[in-house]
């Protein structure tokens, strides 16, 4: 990926006595003045004006640069670290954790003509985070079983909103909620239900070294809740998916 760092900087606010405050404490400000939350889960892009973005990511170069020479690394000498700063600030604002900047994927939803009311499953999707406590990586797959309601939306997008809510330091608990309540928001299904089958690289890489270990959960809202039939069936149309990936 190329730099979206920009070749200037745009102006910031100095005031005759003081140092311009860090881009960082004045979005921090405004959340706060606005209550608005700010948890790691959470996405931001609302709050953020024009050029904030590109203004963080050189805020962030210069932090992960001075958390490299904390590290005792010599980036001044080290040909392999010289540009690790800028591409660590340029992958967590615009990739890893993407979700939490930029706004929400435009996704369509088209109205059930048909009125269709039997379900169907979306799976595997690949999902990757990272875990709030360690930043390390989250990888697994999600499957999604939607009862229609009055408004559908394309099945690509299901990948589209997952990718893009799952882009933010999570606990696999809460990514699965907020998945469910985004996708309940865009498309208002009569039920819903998700699952995820996840590997947590804080428990495979470092800690504990489990390198099979991984965290399976589930969400069931709206008629799979209330109707335990509906809810095996979802679980069944899966392991069928599941079995479609060994053949
Ligand atoms: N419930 C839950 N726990 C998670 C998730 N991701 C990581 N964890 C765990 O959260 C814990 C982090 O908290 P601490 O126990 O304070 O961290 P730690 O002392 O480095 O723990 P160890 O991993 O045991 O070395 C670790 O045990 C992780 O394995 C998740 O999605 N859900």
């Amino acid at each position: 990926m190329t730099s979206t760092l920009p070749s200037s900087i745009p102006s910031l606010s100095i005031t005759p006595d003081s140092a311009p405050l860090p881009i960082s404490l004045r979005i921090r400000e405004r959340l706060d003045a606005a209550g608005v939350a700010y948890l790691a889960n959470d996405n931001i892009a609302d709050h953020l004006r024009d050029g904030e973005l590109e203004q963080l990511e050189i805020e962030v170069a210069g932090k992960v640069r001075e958390l490299l020479r904390s590290l005792v690394i010599d980036i001044d000498k080290d040909h392999n670290t010289e540009e690790t700063a800028e591409r660590v600030a340029r992958m967590y604002l615009h990739e890893v954790f993407k979700g939490r900047y930029h706004e929400q994927p435009k996704i369509a939803s088209f109205p059930n003509v048909k009125k269709l009311d039997e379900i169907y499953t979306v799976g595997p999707i690949t999902v990757r985070s990272a875990c709030s406590h360690h930043l390390v990586p989250i990888l697994g797959n999600c499957w999604i079983g939607i009862k229609p309601g009055d408004r559908v939306i394309g099945l690509s997008k299901f990948s589209r909103v997952a990718d893009w809510v799952f882009s933010r330091p999570h606990i696999q608990e809460e990514a699965v909620m907020i998945l469910a309540d985004e996708i309940e928001r865009l498309c208002e299904p009569q039920g819903l239900a998700i699952l995820v089958k996840a590997q947590h690289y804080c428990m495979k890489w470092r800690g504990v070294k489990e390198p099979q270990t991984s965290m399976v959960n589930s969400v069931v809202r709206g008629d799979f809740r209330i109707d335990p039939s509906l809810k095996a069936e979802f679980f069944e149309l899966v392991k069928q998916q599941e079995c479609m990936l060994s053949t």
